[in-house]
């Protein structure tokens, strides 16, 4: 079974109303990345490829808070701290006006026990601009059996 957004909420910090779904929770853009050297997945590891933040608009006449985004492929980290709760596991998906405006959002599998600010894969089929703190993303919990907690290099990431 899924969880409500308020569920969800009591788990993701900070949030306002505007956040809270009926079934999830909506993730905000704080810094958008583009790769620049390849990365590698080994049988015994990871590594992840340099990478750099995109600047934020700097000409006169744009939005200084606005990611400008050409087609291509970025890697988002979300403004919220998440906490997967025991019993768990989290799903991210598209806010849908962002896949109505041919962008994608893609999600691997939030662990129960992870906390952190994550990161996801944004696609961009088409030019786009994404103010910094708008909501791009949903977050949903399903209900998870499983017998260890996540315990990885990722976890407490990008926290204070
Ligand atoms: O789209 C996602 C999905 C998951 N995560 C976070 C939560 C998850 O618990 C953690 C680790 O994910 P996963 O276990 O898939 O990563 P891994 O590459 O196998 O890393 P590790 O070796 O640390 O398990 O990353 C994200 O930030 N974004």
């Amino acid at each position: 079974m899924f969880r409500s957004g308020a569920f969800v909420a009591d788990h993701v910090s900070p949030t306002t109303d505007a956040q809270i779904q009926p079934n999830g929770v909506d993730l905000t853009a704080d810094v958008v990345f583009e790769q620049l050297e390849p990365g590698r997945i080994g049988r015994d590891g990871k590594e992840i490829g340099e990478r750099v933040a995109r600047p934020l608009e700097e000409l006169e006449e744009r939005d200084p808070h606005t990611y400008y985004l050409p087609e291509g492929s970025y890697v988002v980290r979300y403004g919220e701290r998440i906490a997967i709760p025991e019993g768990h596991v989290g799903f991210v998906y598209p806010r849908s006006s962002l896949m109505r405006n041919s962008c994608m959002l893609n999600t691997a599998v939030w662990d129960a026990g992870y906390e952190g600010r994550g990161e996801g894969l944004l696609q961009v089929h088409h030019d786009v601009e994404i103010e910094r703190g708008a909501r791009i993303a949903q977050l949903v919990f399903a209900e998870a059996n499983h017998e260890d907690v996540y315990d990885g290099s990722y976890q407490g990431e990008n926290v204070e």
